[in-house]
């Protein structure tokens, strides 16, 4: 079966091929500004299936499809990825020691079976010094990722913790696409490309 990524995401990319799956990937090109919500969870499924959508609208019927969004929803706000190394550096000095909740909605849709889910997982940010997030934001790192950190990255020395799935801050929760594909009647382990 033909697996579409509707999504630009490298991490994204990355973390289906470990787990065996290749899909092609189709970037949606949507306006994310359209989708408004003061919840960090229901805004990160709406534009998960929009993207999921614009995409589905572009295969074969056949093809699952799937389509990502993550948020930080920390003390109130909705963090995405930062506007500038300001904002990053604002917004780390306020996290340090503090905790988030990282939201990745995930919808999935062959044909015109659709699944929406948003997977949540707690994250402990460390105690950094000013240095330290002045040197992390110079890398540049924290401006292309929601939350302006990443757990696998230079941002991974930062974050004391997590409840809940690493693969969900990452950008996609492996174990909810499982449940979602065998929902919609594709056991997972049937996408798997293992080379021989
Ligand atoms: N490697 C890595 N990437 C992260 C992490 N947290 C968030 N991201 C990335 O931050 C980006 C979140 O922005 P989104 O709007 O969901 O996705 P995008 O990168 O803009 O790509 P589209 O799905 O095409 O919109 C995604 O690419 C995530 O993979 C992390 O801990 N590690």
């Amino acid at each position: 079966m033909r697996v579409v990524l509707a999504s630009q995401s490298p991490a994204r990319l990355a973390t289906l091929r470990s787990a065996g799956i290749e899909p092609d990937v189709i970037v949606s090109g949507v306006d994310e500004d359209q989708i408004t919500t003061t919840d960090a969870g229901n805004l990160a499924a709406a534009l998960a299936q929009l993207k999921c959508r614009a995409v589905a609208a572009q295969v074969e019927p056949d093809a699952l499809v799937i389509g990502c969004d993550s948020v930080l929803a920390f003390e109130g706000e909705i963090f995405g990825k930062p506007e500038g190394p300001d904002e990053a550096v604002g917004r780390w000095r306020r996290m340090r020691g503090r905790s988030g909740v990282l939201h990745t909605g995930h919808c999935v849709r062959r044909g015109e079976d659709e699944l929406i889910e948003t997977a949540s997982t707690i994250v402990h940010f460390a105690d950094v010094t000013d240095d330290e997030i002045d040197a992390y934001v110079a890398t540049g790192e924290p401006l292309h990722v929601a939350g302006a950190f990443t757990i696998d990255g230079l941002g991974g020395a930062f974050i004391r913790g997590i409840e809940g799935d690493h693969h969900n801050v990452v950008g996609l929760s492996l174990p909810v696409l499982r449940d979602m594909a065998r929902d919609l009647g594709i056991p997972w382990t049937s996408l798997w490309t293992l080379s021989s």
